[in-house]
């Protein structure tokens, strides 16, 4: 496990008890082991420049994620195949890119569940898929299939917003006797996505789904959701509201599912609304960086250094330096929240704004792992004298989150193809300042 945030100017442990990297022989559990799990529509991005003419013509709603039924689909891709306008196919979906990214981040594993066509041909979407995964990201445990992989059309309109279009091939058949009890309850969270709860009819799936949740809630493991896209919440935000009190401990959004779900356009006023249905917000804002909210103990939680900040809530930021705890492990709950603008205010030139947000959550999930780990090998360290989620402050989260949706938007595709570099090692360099 490769330690997030401070890492250079600190040890990797900042405990009492001596640093067990420093000791001759560390005494490093090698039976233990942090990493995420989690349940994706495995598709294959399949990304083109269009004109918004064309994305009149076949139905989209620009800037979203819509699903198509297979003769849409072939139209769609006959047409782009004709105007010679495919520019990139790679490895996609939701929760495969930030398992990736977690991966590449943390120099260490997750697990993927999902569905994976049986037998793979050079140069086929499967084989594109599994080109373009980390070799960290287990993929033992997908589910064989015949027939085509889901295709997500990437469709880059005359604005540079993306618009999706999901012909869902076989990416919906994961069934439930697919989702190994043992391998979530080992696991430092389970993520999943709104998308797994949207089909035109039932698909196996959404069982598969309710059944990883059950078993997380079972081995007390956090469900982390990612809300997909704004019209999901849209269509039954009550519906979800409900899911993420009976379901959810980490809740990620964008402002725009911030407002379907809870009807305030305020960024930090959604995640405050949120936090009365789950312990841990994310929700990134463009170009406005990102907030988080969640819950801290009175007895641990801790003032910030830097300047207090008004906004929807005045003084928000008091203590951000707190670990994120579950309101449910406080004892006298305190909500605590954090703010940061983009990295360096933004690339120069936005390469790519899609995945930024799956980006920030894979460090969040980072840092949530990182916290395992030490606990697996230092569970006397002070660290752990209270039941945190979180291995950094909020703070802290909020700068490494957003420190990894630049590099995302620096780069082509949603996917990491290296981790951070290492001057950085320690996010307290003034980098932030500048
Ligand atoms: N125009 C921009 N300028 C500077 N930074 C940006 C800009 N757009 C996004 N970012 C950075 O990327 C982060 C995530 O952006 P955004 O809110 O657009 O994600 P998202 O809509 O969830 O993305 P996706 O759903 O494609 O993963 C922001 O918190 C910010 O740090
Ligand atoms: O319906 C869907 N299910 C799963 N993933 C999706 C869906 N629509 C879009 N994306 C994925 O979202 C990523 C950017 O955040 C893209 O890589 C795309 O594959």
């Amino acid at each position: 496990m490769k330690f997030p945030g401070k890492r250079k100017s600190k040890h990797y442990f900042p405990v009492s008890q001596r640093d067990p990297l420093a000791l001759p022989e560390p005494e490093i559990n090698e039976a233990a082991g942090a990493y995420i799990v989690g349940i994706d529509q495995t598709l294959v991005d399949i990304e083109a420049r269009v004109d918004d003419a064309f994305l009149a013509r076949h139905g989209l709603s620009v800037g979203h994620s819509m699903l198509v039924d297979a003769d849409a689909a072939d139209r769609l891709n006959l047409e782009l195949m004709e105007q010679a306008s495919i520019t990139h196919q790679f490895a996609g979906g939701t929760v495969g890119n930030t398992l990736h990214n977690y991966s590449v981040l943390a120099d260490d594993r997750s697990m993927l569940l999902g569905v994976m066509s049986s037998s793979i041909s050079i140069g086929s979407h499967a084989y594109r898929y599994l080109c373009n995964t980390s070799s960290r990201v287990d993929l033992n445990y997908l589910q064989g299939a015949d027939g085509a992989m889901g295709r997500c059309f990437t469709l880059i309109g005359d604005s540079g917003e993306r618009t999706f279009a999901i012909s869902p091939g076989n990416m919906n058949q994961l069934k439930p006797e697919c989702v190994p009890e043992d391998v979530v309850a080992g696991a430092s969270a389970l993520l999943i996505t709104a998308y797994l709860l949207r089909c035109t009819a039932y698909e196996p799936i959404m069982d598969a789904t309710l059944v990883a949740i059950a078993y997380a809630k079972k081995y007390q493991v956090p469900v982390v959701l990612t809300l997909g896209t704004q019209a999901i919440i849209a269509d039954r935000p009550e519906w979800w509201q409900d899911f993420i009190r009976e379901n959810v401990t980490i809740l990620a959004m964008n402002e725009e599912e911030a407002c379907a779900l809870t009807g305030c356009t305020e960024p930090l006023a959604a995640a405050d609304a949120a936090l009365a249905w789950t312990d841990l917000v994310i929700c990134t804002a463009g170009p406005d960086g990102l907030y988080m909210a969640g819950y801290a103990d009175t007895g641990v939680k801790r003032e910030t250094r830097h300047p207090l900040l008004d906004g929807a809530l005045p003084a928000f930021n008091r203590h951000e330096f707190s670990r994120a705890m579950r309101r449910e492990a406080c004892e006298q709950p305190e909500r605590i929240y954090s703010h940061i603008k983009p990295y360096m205010g933004g690339p120069g030139k936005i390469m790519n704004t899609n995945g930024a947000g799956d980006g920030a959550l894979a460090a969040v999930l980072h840092d949530i792992a990182a916290n395992v780990y030490h606990r697996q090998q230092l569970p006397d360290s002070t660290k752990h004298r209270a039941s945190f989620l979180t291995y950094s402050s909020l703070a802290q989260v909020c700068k490494y989150a957003n420190r990894v949706s630049y590099q995302v938007l620096n780069q082509h595709s949603p996917r990491l193809t290296r981790g951070l570099p290492e001057r950085e090692d320690s996010l307290e360099e003034a980098y932030w300042e500048r």
